[in-house]
């Protein structure tokens, strides 16, 4: 057997088309979407990120604007600036690119952004809402990743699935989002003694550590759904994932890449919430 790949470029494709549409529908209102991108210091990687989200914006007809600021921008300057952008009629959604330098308090940038322009889902309060099941913004990585698993036209209720990592943005997020459509889920994590007992079990596998190789042939039952959140480098400096994808093909029945699995689903999430946040206000 050799595993369906779940192409996350034509998902976002698609998914893009259907936002571009309802961009344009608020444009003629004169309302057109708009993201501020902030990015502080001199990360290559988030220099990168953050070009592919404004190119984005432009792909489905956003208004956009990327901010750069030097490693020393204060925590002060920056809380000013989010306090402008939040009162700017003409920006619906506001990202701050993380990880920031480590005078700033990332906690405090993320509360200082108005909740009704918390595209990514990071907020206390975003947070609070996936929790009690109320509308909300869904932090982009696990809500593309659910847009991924649904693609396959697998049903989730009463399934077994697996989570492997406990962060803020994606781990948690996940478990609650595959809770909400009625897998049972289990979050397993640097602690867990016997990761593969688990993961043997999943009808769907999410990875979401940072390490690769993390989820290897034998830890996957036949036929389950791996999806592969893992951004890293293989020894030749080629991206990949958590997933030991090639063998791992042979086992189960849907899986995605890296590249061109999560990562492009989640520049399309931020993309929905943020035409969503436009139409809401
Ligand atoms: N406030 C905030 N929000 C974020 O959503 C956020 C963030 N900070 N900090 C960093 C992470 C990482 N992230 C990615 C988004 C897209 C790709 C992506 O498009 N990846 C391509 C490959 C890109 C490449 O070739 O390097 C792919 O997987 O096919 C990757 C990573 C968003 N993040
Ligand atoms: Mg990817």
């Amino acid at each position: 057997m050799s595993a369906q790949l779940i192409d996350g470029v034509l998902l976002s494709q698609q998914l893009r088309a259907e936002i571009k549409q309802r961009a344009s529908v608020l444009t003629a209102k004169g309302k057109q979407p708009g993201l501020a991108v902030i990015l502080v210091g001199e990360d290559p990687a988030s220099h990168v990120y953050v070009r592919n989200k404004v190119k984005a914006c432009a792909d489905v007809g956003f208004h956009s604007i990327l901010e750069k600021y030097d490693a020393d921008l204060t925590e002060a300057a920056l809380l000013e600036r989010i306090a402008s952008l939040n009162a700017d009629p003409a920006i619906h959604g506001i990202l701050v690119q993380m990880p920031l330098p480590k005078h700033i308090n990332p906690n405090k940038v993320i509360e200082a952004i108005s909740t009704t322009k918390d595209v990514d889902g990071y907020s206390v309060l975003s947070a609070g809402e996936l929790m009690t099941g109320l509308p909300g913004f869904r932090p982009c990585t696990p809500y593309g990743c659910m847009k991924l698993i649904e693609s396959t036209g697998y049903d989730l209720r009463g399934k077994h699935a697996v989570v492997i990592g406990r962060s803020n943005t994606v781990g948690k997020p996940m478990a609650l989002l595959l809770l909400q459509a009625n897998a049972s889920v289990t979050i397993c994590h640097s602690a867990t003694p016997d990761l593969a007992y688990h993961t043997r079990q999943a009808d769907v596998v999410v990875a979401a550590v940072g390490r690769r190789d993390t989820l290897t042939a034998d830890m996957v039952k036949p036929g389950a759904i791996v999806i592969d959140v893992g951004m890293n480098r293989d020894d030749d400096g080629k991206l990949c994932g958590d997933v030991d994808t090639a063998a791992v093909r042979d086992v189960a029945a849907h899986i995605t890449p890296v590249p061109g699995g999560v990562g492009p689903m989640t520049i399309t999430m931020l993309l929905m919430n943020t035409v969503e946040a436009a139409e809401r206000n």
